[in-house]
């Protein structure tokens, strides 16, 4: 039985796109968070009218033309797969602005959501200026690409980040949650995960857990898999022999990243 967090490829045509995935608003209990994947030929075409969200439209994989009112950005996007391990090309767009994504080659594009504060300039985020940062120790160390960090203005409420974690290791780990609208001690952000996995055929675990146990799903997360997180605690296994990928996507009523760890878990950073 898959988990009520848990969402499967959809692989459905929609015009010229084919759509991997879509949690939005309207069909999870997702306040703040949307994410679309979607899939393009080359030379078909996906477009949107943006309302009260704004996006980050990620270039995937393979390479697109992004058009925005007289803003161009064509031939964007620099890796074949997400397990080329570089930073890639997104673009911002805020609320109540229309856009058309073009696949230059066979394209996959991520689409995040999140409510559109305030407008704010139409973006490329260029892969030179992600930042990339190693994180933990002994066998919790991934790399992270900061494709929109809270540290970042360009967006009003959306936050967007890449997560490699090696065979072995563990992610979002110590476990760590901010569902508390509580600063500055802690924030409250929703999340969705979109994974991916190197070979294909492997699978992740990952646990969505609160304090009081109220949730508490553990999944057995196959490629192609979104995990939503409303709530909870999030971490993220992954067996020896796999590379794990995620994107995550994360907004809520204050644009910071301010996570609570797990009390049962932190002593792990105090080891030398
Ligand atoms: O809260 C953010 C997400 O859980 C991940 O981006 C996580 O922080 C990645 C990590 O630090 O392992």
């Amino acid at each position: 039985m898959v988990s009520h967090l848990q969402r499967k490829p959809l692989n459905e045509m929609r015009g010229e796109a084919k759509i991997l995935q879509e949690v939005m608003k309207r069909d999870s209990r997702l306040r703040y968070v949307g994410f679309r994947l979607i899939e393009l030929a080359p030379g078909a075409s996906y477009e949107e009218a943006l309302t009260e969200d704004e996006c980050c439209i990620v270039a995937l994989t393979g390479r697109i033309d992004v058009t925005q009112g007289e803003h161009v950005f064509a031939n964007i996007g620099t890796r074949e797969s997400v397990f080329d391990r570089k930073a890639t090309d997104s673009v911002f767009v805020s609320g109540g602005r229309s856009f058309k994504v073009q696949g230059r080659s066979e394209a996959k594009v991520a689409l995040c959501y999140s409510p559109s504060v305030k407008p704010l300039p139409t973006k490329l985020i260029k892969a030179e200026d992600v930042g990339t940062e190693e994180r933990g120790k002994y066998q919790n160390k991934r790399t992270v690409h900061n494709i929109l960090p809270d540290s970042d203005s360009s967006a009003s409420s959306l936050l967007v980040v890449e997560v490699y974690t090696e065979g072995g290791n563990f992610s979002s780990y110590p476990p760590h949650k901010h569902d508390r609208d509580n600063l500055p001690q802690e924030s409250f952000l929703e999340e969705t995960y979109y994974h991916e996995l190197d070979p294909q055929q492997g699978f992740v675990f990952q646990r969505v857990y609160t304090d009081d146990r109220s949730l508490d799903e553990t999944m057995a997360v196959e490629h192609g898999d979104v995990v939503i997180v409303p709530v909870g605690y999030h971490p993220v296994g992954v067996p020896d022999g796999y590379s794990s990928y995620y994107l995550n996507v994360m907004a809520g009523p204050q644009r910071v990243w301010k996570f609570h760890n797990d009390p049962d878990h932190e002593w792990i950073l105090n080891r030398k």
